[in-house]
């Protein structure tokens, strides 16, 4: 920030002055964190029990389509404006393409639809990649050794074909293919979806933050690798404005930065440059590495989810997908 004019010098500024008491920060907040900021990501599973506890992400569970469906409804009453779903399946059925990612009676149309049944009126959002389908972990298909871009494409778009048909409101390609946004808008138009919205994870790093969530959708164990050649090194800031640039360029209506905490930087950057809806999305391991403070008794839980939450919001962020969501929403008296 450059100041218009210096600085008056104390006595004269005290800062403080703004500060002295709760009414006057409050006057003052540059920034404001509501539930309407907060999307809440739910694992959903296909096993048969409602809810199995994630190890490493204490507090959060897969759920069962009926679990999930409860917990939109829980979204709803405390103001979170959206849901995204994450699937868990079971290991027999992930093959090298990923078809369960195109099976139209699969896990996340069934999520869908039970979700929209019991809650129409929650936005519901869904992954496009293949990693939780394929038995080497990866988010596209494989040619060789190699994460195939153009051949994954396809597989990709039908996936959010399928996902806009079970009723889908916001599709979320999180994958990195090049071109990905384009091919998903072109068959979503094609197919008479056209109002469905893209929020692309644009800029998205090869994060040891993903750790926690690779347990919980189960696909840790089949990961080959890592996803390097498609996820972007954290080295960088300038790919992401090229990355967000093209992903608007291709049709994404809203964009997103992942992770979040170590990443702000590229928030600010992103949501200065372009003016679109941005988002970031405090990860698995974020949570994670929260949690297990809460747990020693190091952090005050209360108080560092909503300081972190709005940390988001302070960067530039629309809103920001947090395991917290709920609870965070709760501390905001909702
Ligand atoms: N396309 C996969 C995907 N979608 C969301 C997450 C991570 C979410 C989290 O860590 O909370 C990942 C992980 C990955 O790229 O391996
Ligand atoms: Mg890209």
């Amino acid at each position: 920030m450059t100041l218009p004019f210096p600085p008056a010098p104390y006595p004269l500024a005290r800062p403080r002055r703004l500060r002295s008491s709760p009414w006057v920060r409050r006057l003052v907040a540059e920034t404001t964190l509501t539930p309407a900021d907060l999307i809440w990501p739910l694992i959903v599973h296909d096993g048969t029990e409602d809810r199995i506890p994630v190890p490493s992400m204490p507090g959060v569970d897969r759920l069962s389509p009926k679990a999930a469906a409860e917990a939109a409804k829980e979204a709803l009453a405390l103001g979170i404006p959206m849901i995204a779903l994450f699937p868990h399946v079971d290991a027999s059925i992930k093959d090298a393409i990923g078809t369960g990612a195109t099976d139209p009676d699969g896990l996340i149309p069934d999520c869908i639809k039970a979700v929209k049944d019991a809650c129409p009126d929650i936005g519901v959002m869904t992954d496009v990649a293949l990693d939780c389908y394929t038995d080497h972990g990866h988010d596209g298909v494989l040619e060789g050794n190699r994460i195939a871009n153009d051949a994954s494409l396809e597989r990709l778009a039908e996936q959010a074909f399928i996902q806009a048909h079970a009723g889908a409101d916001v599709v979320a390609p999180s994958d990195m293919m090049d071109g990905r946004v384009q091919a998903i808008r072109e068959a979503l138009e094609a197919n008479g979806f056209h109002d469905t919205l893209i929020l692309s994870y644009a800029a998205k790093y090869a994060s040891a933050f993903y750790g926690p969530y690779r347990d919980a959708v189960g696909s840790a164990k089949q990961l080959t690798g890592d996803k390097k050649t498609y996820q972007m090194d954290y080295a960088n800031a300038d790919e992401a404005l090229k990355e967000v640039a093209m992903d608007i360029a291709e049709g994404a209506d809203m964009v997103m930065v992942k992770p979040g905490m170590p990443y702000l930087d590229i928030v600010r950057a992103v949501s200065e440059t372009f003016r679109v809806p941005t988002f970031a999305y405090q990860v698995s391991g974020e949570y994670a590495m929260m949690q297990a403070s809460v747990a020693r008794g190091w952090l005050d839980e209360d108080r560092a989810i909503l300081e972190t939450l709005h940390g988001f919001k302070r960067a530039g962020c629309a809103g920001v997908l947090s395991y917290f969501a709920p609870k965070a929403a709760r501390l905001l008296g909702a």
